[in-house]
């Protein structure tokens, strides 16, 4: 292998380069949750649609209240009432009120709501014991909110439980988004078995492909854990044709580096796909191309699980979020503050598991990464850069916290 190394960020603007997001069509909203918006969304109505009361009461002019005190009551001859859905039945004229309850349309000529608790709650007449401190109290305006034409929604925005709830608001019954993108999972290594399997005393259970299944499912993908395929480059090359029917990507692990059975590197590179050392620790080698008649990306991790984990969220996450539309596609890393000073090896983008609390990080374990152990424990990942070789004990670091 040549020395040089790609650097992180070159092989990811490369990959996010390459891929597209999947053609966008229209969902029902229910089915849309958790998806990205394909398009930006302009209000249709206004919120509020029209002038309403806040509180139950009465609608009156400002100014025949505007006196009212305990000891000086206002009194009013009432009108007529108004319930929530009723479209405004009255032209208020001065000198009189109506009932209205919360939500109902305001009257025209009326322009402030006095509640029950500052009334004698009247029939009739009501009298009025505590004026309101402005004209407009208790009055949801036309448009406060919301205008008409407004854009409520960015292209890219994840369609969660607020997002759906203003667009249902704002009269929206669908969303244009893209699908989920199916993601192929395949374990190299004659060495793996099940879970659940007996184990040989040169043997180990796949915990991979359970840990990117997992991860690609949290990213809101589809993931078909296909499981384990031996180091044999027919075999495999078998088991991911035989796939490739179903996939939008496929992600492999193990078989990438140096090794004389290294069964994915020695079935692919001859189908163009690139392989190569990152500098970066863990997950320096790498592969990553496009592969069957369909052209499916295809993302070949190191098979050490930390390896695998880590170049999950640093290329393949960025990817899925590319396919799904979703902004931003590369998560941002967040300042803390280091408890313990550590080390790097210069030259390499060093992800170092870590415990981080919201303004302190802590390296948890060691760097190797074979500590499945210890990445489970972590919740972040602490990120030294390229050129550093140590960090004090209170120095500013980033991190990139684990969601999953
Ligand atoms: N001579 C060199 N050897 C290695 C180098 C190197 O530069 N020169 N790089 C090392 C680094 S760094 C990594 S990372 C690994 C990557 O190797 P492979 O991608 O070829 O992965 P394997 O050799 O197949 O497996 C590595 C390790 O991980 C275990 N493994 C594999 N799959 C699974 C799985 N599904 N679940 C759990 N554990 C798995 C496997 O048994 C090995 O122990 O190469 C280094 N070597
Ligand atoms: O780069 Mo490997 O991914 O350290 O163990
Ligand atoms: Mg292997």
């Amino acid at each position: 292998m040549p020395n040089s190394l790609t650097s992180v960020d070159d092989l990811r603007d490369r990959i996010l380069g390459d891929i597209e997001p999947l053609p966008a069509y229209p969902q029902q909203l229910m089915d849309a949750f958790g998806l990205a918006s394909a398009e930006d969304v302009h209000a249709d109505v206004s919120l509020p649609g029209f002038d309403n009361s806040s509180h139950d009461g009465y609608a009156v002019r400002f100014e025949d209240v505007a006196t009212a005190t305990e000891q000086r009551p206002v009194h009013l001859p009432v009108v007529g009432e108004i319930a929530a859905g009723q479209a405004g039945l009255l032209a208020l004229s001065p000198g009189t009120s109506a009932k209205i309850m919360t939500g109902a349309p305001m009257p025209t000529g009326a322009d402030t709501v006095v509640p029950y608790e500052w009334t004698d709650r009247g029939v009739a007449r009501v009298v009025i014991t505590r004026a309101p401190s402005d004209r407009g109290e208790h009055v949801r305006l036309l448009g406060d909110d919301v205008r008409q034409g407004d854009l409520v929604l960015s292209e890219g925005a994840i369609l969660g439980p607020r997002q759906l709830g203003l667009l249902a608001a704002v009269g929206r019954a669908t969303v244009a988004t893209r699908p989920r993108p199916r993601v192929v999972i395949l374990s190299t290594g004659s060495e793996l078995r099940e879970p659940g399997q007996p184990l040989g005393h040169d043997s180990i259970y796949d915990g991979n492909s359970y840990l990117l299944a997992a991860a690609v499912r949290r990213a809101g993908a589809i993931a078909y854990r296909v499981g384990i395929v031996p180091d044999e480059p027919a075999k495999f090359l078998e088991a991911l044709n035989d796939q490739l029917v179903r996939a939008d990507l496929v992600i492999t692990s193990g078989g990438v580096s140096q090794g004389d059975f290294d069964v994915v590197k020695e079935a692919l590179r001859p189908e163009g796909v690139w392989f190569g050392g990152v500098a970066m620790q863990p997950g320096k080698p790498q592969g990553y191309g496009r592969v069957g008649e369909d052209r499916i990306p295809i993302f070949t991790l190191p098979g050490n699980p930390v390896s695998a984990y880590v170049s999950f969220r640093v290329f393949v996450l960025p990817a899925l979020r590319r396919l799904m539309g979703m902004r931003p596609e590369v998560a941002p890393t967040v300042s803390a503050r280091l408890t313990h000073a550590v080390t790097s090896r210069p030259g390499l983008r060093q992800f170092l598991r870590a415990e981080y609390d919201g303004s302190s990080v802590s390296p948890v374990g060691g760097p190797g990464s074979h500590l499945i152990g210890d990445l489970a424990q972590a919740n972040a990942l602490l990120v030294v850069p390229e050129e550093t070789t140590g960090l004090e004990a209170g120095a500013t670091v980033d991190v990139l916290p684990l969601d999953d």
